[in-house]
């Protein structure tokens, strides 16, 4: 064996093939050499993707050793499947048992790969606080964590503190009220829903202890120090999807093993002076809003509940009126027709970090303060009119169900986000924009649709709108609790059932006890759905999948505010 202070190098064994081992610099590689000394194929591993060293030969399931000798070791890497969805690319656990002359090469072999492994990967966790949503998705997060992730946390020497969630919004308070210290990142094995009580917990921290008001929209917030690490396992996995290029656990499991970073933008959402939610994807009127009010009311159909309500949605062919003001991004940068995409090692974002954090101490990890000024410098824009849909998304929203996004060419940590205003149109060009979510036809090329590069967006009601929508909808209730009991004396057994869309109004004959309650509901879209038939004048605001209870609503565009452990999309299909 050579050791040099550049190099290790040794003849192994692979099978009954002899091989070259070399370590060099950030690479490990094995060489076949043929019968006649001749080189043949290499097979190279990144040391930052070497996932684990053992003694002996290892299987990856139960990390059992099998009939070795003290020749041999294993190396465990990343590996990259050749095809992914066609949008990323998935990773495996890639294993290779090496034998080696003798036991003292073996030895130093195991030696060297670690203590380079050491060096050359300083960011990698050591230890993790995970959340599992045992009621998420397909019901599966436990079976995925017990079965997929653990077994490669313990080969790659991850410690993990695990909580089974018992109740919505756990995971938030948890990270908001419990000690951290010792974990190196948090993760949730869920959905989107999951992540956003990650993200919650983890920027109110972060706030807290740093003592910034959450509710100034005017404040720098503070970066948070935790990375967040996603194991998708929910009924929307847009986050993942849209960082990672695929929602897979085994591929998310590895990018959180190996310590990759992805910081991430986060719209903050206020009404008034107070914080409403945060959002990394979709803050969206209209449409996104009431597909998600009708989809709460049928919660039982799972995933599909989206593409049903949807349809529904569609068929009303609503539009609203709002007042959308908005602050550009600087132009000269990028903007959402360019055609680029924001892939891994993205140079907008890279360059994005010192316009963010000019006065960003890299010796003290400290950020000053002035980042607000900047960034809510500029003139703003005032758009009126009746609009399908108005959204905001910090980044392209990507998913299985649209693998380019809402905004194909929005960048996941260059501080802005993408502002899609969808014009009162007919139903067939509202579908023609649709569908080209699913194509890679430009949804912006319509003359109903136009489409902004924004730092802060505020949105407004025409005077008068919500009372007037409510005293129109307390009439229609008026009318259908009236039909109803009309209906139940001619047929008790059929109550109030029977409209266009199929589903019951028996909760109208309680509008008029319930009082407050019950506008909250009637204001939230959630009693009557699309089925009535009037046109409504407000629609409600969806914030990364939750119903917020404002209308008139600014957001914030808070660059690279959190840190994934992910490394964005790795191939493209944009071209
Ligand atoms: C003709 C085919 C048209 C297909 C249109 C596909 C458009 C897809 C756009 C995807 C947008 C994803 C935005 C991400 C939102 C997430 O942060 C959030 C949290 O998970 N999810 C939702 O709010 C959940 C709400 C997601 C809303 C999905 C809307 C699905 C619409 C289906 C429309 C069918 C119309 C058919 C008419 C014949
Ligand atoms: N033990 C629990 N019981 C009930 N709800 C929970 C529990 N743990 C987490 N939750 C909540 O469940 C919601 C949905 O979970 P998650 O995002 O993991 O799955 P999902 O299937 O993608 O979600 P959705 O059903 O909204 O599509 C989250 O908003 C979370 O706050
Ligand atoms: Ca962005």
């Amino acid at each position: 064996m050579e050791i040099d202070s550049a190099r290790v190098e040794s003849s192994v064994w692979i099978g009954n093939k002899r091989y070259r081992a070399l370590l060099s610099g950030w690479y490990f590689s094995w060489t076949e050499i043929d019968k006649r000394n001749r080189e043949k194929k290499t097979i190279s591993v990144p040391v930052s993707e070497v996932i684990g060293v053992k003694e002996g030969r290892v299987e990856i399931q139960t990390q059992k050793k099998v009939e070795d000798t003290d020749l041999d070791f294993t190396l465990f890497y990343v590996k990259r499947n050749s095809r992914g969805n066609g949008h990323g690319l998935s990773w495996s656990l890639g294993r290779t048992q090496f034998c080696c002359p003798s036991r003292g090469v073996r030895d130093q072999w195991i030696t060297q790969l670690r203590t380079t492994l050491k060096t050359h990967s300083p960011s990698r966790p050591h230890r993790l606080l995970v959340f599992i949503n045992p009621f998420g998705g397909k019901k599966m997060g436990k079976q995925i964590f017990h079965s997929l992730v653990a077994p490669l946390f313990e080969l790659a020497g991850i410690s993990s503190h695990v909580v089974v969630t018992e109740r919505a919004n756990q995971a938030r308070d948890y990270i908001l009220k419990k000690d951290l210290t010792g974990f190196d990142g948090v993760i949730c094995v869920g959905g989107d829903g999951m992540f956003s009580e990650l993200l919650h917990g983890m920027i109110g921290r972060t706030q807290q202890d740093a003592g910034v008001s959450e509710h100034d929209p005017t404040v720098m917030l503070q970066p948070c120090d935790l990375h967040i690490g996603i194991i998708p396992a929910g009924s929307t996995d847009c986050v993942c999807f849209a960082t990672v290029g695929i929602n897979d656990p085994v591929t998310s499991t590895l990018h959180i093993i190996i310590g990759d970073s992805q910081p991430l933008d986060v719209c903050s959402v206020h009404y008034q002076n107070t914080l409403v939610r945060y959002s990394v994807s979709m803050v969206g009127y209209g449409f996104y809003g009431d597909v998600l009010a009708e989809s709460e009311r049928h919660r039982w159909m799972g995933p599909l509940r989206y593409d049903y309500s949807g349809f529904m949605v569609y068929l009303c062919n609503r539009s609203y009126p709002g007042i959308v003001q908005y602050l550009p991004a600087d132009s000269h940068i990028s903007s959402p027709r360019d055609k680029t995409r924001c892939l891994s090692g993205c140079r907008v974002c890279s360059e994005s970090k010192e316009r963010l954090f000019p006065h960003f101490d890299s010796s003290s990890s400290l950020y000053s303060t002035s980042q607000c000024n900047s960034e809510l410098e500029g003139e703003w824009v005032t758009i009126e009119g009746r609009f399908k849909c108005v959204s905001l998304t910090c980044m392209s929203s990507s998913c299985p169900r649209s693998p380019n996004g809402l905004s194909p060419s929005a960048h996941l940590a260059d501080g802005t986000a993408d502002l899609i205003m969808v014009r009162e149109t007919n139903p067939l060009g509202f579908l023609t924009f649709l569908h080209r979510h699913t194509n890679k036809q430009d949804q912006f090329d319509l003359p109903f649709v136009e489409v902004h590069r924004v730092k802060a967006v505020r949105f407004s009601l025409p005077p008068g709108a919500i009372e007037e929508d409510e005293e129109e909808y307390e009439e229609e209730a008026d009318r259908e609790i009236q039909t109803s009991a009309e209906r139940e004396l001619e047929d008790p057994e059929k109550l109030c059932s029977g409209n266009i869309a199929g589903h019951s109004h028996q909760h109208l004959a309680g509008w008029k006890e319930k009082g407050s309650e019950t506008s909250r509901l009637k204001g939230q879209g959630f009693v009557c759905g699309p089925c009535c038939t009037k046109p409504r004048l407000v629609s409600v605001w969806n914030c990364d999948g939750e119903i917020l209870p404002h209308r008139e609503i600014s957001c914030r565009v808070h660059g690279q505010l959190v840190r994934l452990f992910a490394r964005g999309i790795e191939n493209s299909t944009m071209q």
